[in-house]
């Protein structure tokens, strides 16, 4: 089902020959030495079962040397190194019992607050002393920040961050910030938060994530709508009823009610994940694969969406969910939303893309069902 032969096609699996160029052009220079990379909300679920994983597959697959990446977790639980160690040990699969010892060692485990200096400076502190250690060359350094915490921490994070723990100037290398989802609460506080780390740092030096992107499923996306002759064609209201974009999941919050009942789960699940995929199923083609272009397809089918109507919004709270002691006893804060997104363009007008998104539902699971019409003169009615 894949198209033609175009070497820097994604579906070949080809790299072009202007990437490769752009690759002897990079100035690799700053890519060496010591790397720390420092996991905030270390206590976390996400740092436990996303975090620490990936960290640990990129160390599997030879990624992450020992000598020359140190990697910490802070948080504000009182903690020993061997206690963030234990907590995350069964979240790390396929290993035997030397490797994964040889990762665990690489991390360690500085407690503090999230708004005060006094944690940050023994944060930069332990960070400096790994960067002179022996192993390592002098004058090098590059701080990866990952913010594995909810987002009303990360203004005064990132500030503690610019504070103490910046690169050394005198030092060759960067710093990096990771920043997770979701990016304020509505707009006015996603501008605010955006103003206020665009006076921290530099755009090249923020990350802004959505795991969701990173999914196969969602990846592949790209090459079945635009490398696909049979879908091609077909992609459009004259041939699709209804698109449903999913996801159910079958335990609830599990302790996190602590960042999670801020938010809730259209801003915890719709309003990134599901958004970004509605756009990939959704939007034009893009004049190329690069970033921005992407991205302004992306933003010309947002704003293609009319006003949701009340009435095609269902909110839930699963019952049980003010019983995990993490959330606040008069919670009103929804787990399960659906919603109707109507597409005002030559493509979707008439076409409902549902969006719904749940927790302790019955079965795990995300799905894109894409709902095609009926065949006319269809002959198999009578067996249904
Ligand atoms: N869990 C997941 O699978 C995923 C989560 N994310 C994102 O990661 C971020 C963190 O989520 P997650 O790890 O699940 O959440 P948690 O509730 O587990 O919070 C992470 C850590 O942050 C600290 N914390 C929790 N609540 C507060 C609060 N109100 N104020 C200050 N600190 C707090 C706690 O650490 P301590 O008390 O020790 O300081 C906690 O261990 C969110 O932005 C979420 O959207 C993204 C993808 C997947
Ligand atoms: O971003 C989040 O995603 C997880 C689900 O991720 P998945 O990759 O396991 O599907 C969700 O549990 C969490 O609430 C949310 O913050």
């Amino acid at each position: 089902m894949s198209g033609g032969s175009d070497v820097s096609s994604p579906s070949s699996g080809r790299i072009s020959t202007s990437s490769l160029s752009d690759l002897k052009d990079l100035d690799l220079s700053s890519e060496s030495g010591c790397l720390s990379i420092v996991v905030l909300g270390a206590s976390g679920d996400l740092a436990k079962k996303k975090t620490f994983p990936a960290l640990f597959n990129l160390f599997q697959q030879g990624f992450i040397q020992s000598g020359e990446v140190h990697i910490f977790g802070y948080a504000r639980s009182d903690m020993s190194d061997d206690g963030l160690r234990e907590r995350i040990r069964g979240y790390l699969k396929g290993a035997s019992d030397e490797h994964l010892s040889q990762f665990l060692q690489l991390i360690k485990y500085v407690s503090g607050s999230y708004d005060s200096g006094e944690g940050f400076e023994v944060l930069n502190k332990t960070i400096s002393e790994n960067e002179t250690s022996e192993n390592n060359q002098p004058g090098n350094s590059r701080r990866l920040f990952y913010l594995a915490l909810p987002p009303s921490v990360y203004p005064s994070v990132c500030k503690m961050i610019r504070s103490y723990c910046m690169t050394p100037s005198s030092h060759t290398g960067w710093t990096r910030v990771i920043v997770e989802k979701p990016f304020g609460k509505d707009l006015d506080s996603a501008e605010e938060l955006s103003a206020q780390l665009g006076e921290l740092f530099d755009e090249e030096q923020l990350y802004r994530i959505d795991h969701y992107l990173g999914k196969e499923l969602v990846q592949n996306l790209l090459v079945l709508r635009f490398a696909n002759r049979f879908f091609l064609p077909l992609w459009n209201r004259d041939n699709i009823d209804n698109v449903q974009i999913v996801f159910r999941e079958d335990f609830g919050t599990d302790g996190r009610g602590g960042y999670f009942d801020q938010y809730g789960i259209i801003r915890d699940i719709i309003q990134n994940h599901l958004l970004q995929v509605f756009c990939l199923v959704a939007m034009e083609k893009p004049v190329s694969l690069s970033p921005e272009h992407i991205r302004d397809e992306k933003v010309k089918v947002l704003q293609s969406v009319s006003c949701i109507n009340h009435d095609e919004v269902v909110l839930g709270q699963y019952d049980g969910y003010k019983d995990d002691p993490t959330v606040p006893n008069e919670s009103n804060t929804p787990t399960f939303a659906s919603v109707v997104l109507r597409v005002h363009n030559e493509r979707w007008d008439g076409v409902p893309f549902v969006l719904k998104a749940g927790k302790a539902l019955s079965s795990k699971k995300a799905e894109i069902r894409v709902q095609f019409k009926d065949a006319p003169g269809d002959i198999f009615r009578c067996m249904y």
